[in-house]
């Protein structure tokens, strides 16, 4: 147990699908999962623990921003012995070329936070997903969209503040994967971010509650996949 945790240990399963919503977290578990068994509640945290096809998976809220997201992936992948964190999450476009409910897995997570800072790295470290979740989701979805995206603990501000990510050719805005990637990185572990586009950034275009759960299951059906393919 830690701090922000009461599942014990051998509670968390070493796949783990990480959306930023509780809400979210309790409805794969519910939708998805069998035998799903709440194992963390602490702040709110709702993590779950059970099967997808016949092999143990967990979920588990992350919060929102790098903050919430350093502290339980860190913990998850310290504490729990867990391998993998696939992030599912919900993002805004800054790509003329995606729609809303398309899908995206973050390639990289560029980043103005100063989360990155702790490592010491000399000059600017590059968060990115594992070679090895990207390897494997490609044998699950080989049309899915691949990408650099951007990471930031700012969520209201000018729409053009992004316009230097869109002129570096980043796909999409949101606020954890770069946390979650320095992460693992440090620790020696495997993250991705699977990301649907819920809203057009600089346009007033956003997914309808009905649309976003159609269009969330096509990202849940792929990250549970990931999760059981190793
Ligand atoms: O839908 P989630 O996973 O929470 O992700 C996005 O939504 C939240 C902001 O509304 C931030 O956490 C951002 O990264
Ligand atoms: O972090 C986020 C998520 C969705 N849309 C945004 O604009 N930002």
């Amino acid at each position: 147990m830690t701090p922000h945790n009461n599942a014990a240990k051998g509670e968390i399963a070493k796949s783990v699908l990480m959306p930023g919503d509780p809400k979210r977290a309790k409805f794969i578990a519910e939708s998805f999962l069998e035998d799903a068994k709440l194992v963390n509640d602490v702040r709110g945290a709702l993590a779950y623990t059970g099967k997808y096809k016949g092999k143990e998976v967990s979920i588990m809220a992350s919060g929102m921003g790098d903050g919430s997201m350093g502290i339980y992936s860190h913990e998850l992948f310290k504490e729990y012995d867990v391998d993998r964190i696939i992030r599912v999450g919900s993002a805004g476009s800054i790509s003329d070329d995606l729609k809303l409910g398309d899908v995206v897995a973050a390639l990289s997570a560029s980043t103005d936070s100063g989360y990155l800072n702790h490592y010491n790295f000399p000059g600017v470290f590059a968060p990115t997903a594992s070679a090895k979740l990207i390897k494997a989701l490609l044998k699950i979805d080989d049309t899915i969209v691949l990408g650099p995206i951007y990471s930031t603990p700012v969520f209201y501000c000018d729409d053009s503040y992004f316009e230097p990510c869109k002129k570096m050719g980043l796909l999409a805005v949101e606020m954890e994967a770069a946390a979650l990637y320095a992460n693992a990185a440090e620790l020696g572990k495997d993250a991705i971010t699977l990301l649907t586009i819920s809203d057009i950034i600089g346009k007033e275009e956003c997914l309808t509650a009905k649309e976003r759960e159609e269009t969330f299951t096509k990202m849940i059906n792929t990250a549970l996949e990931l999760a059981i393919s190793f």
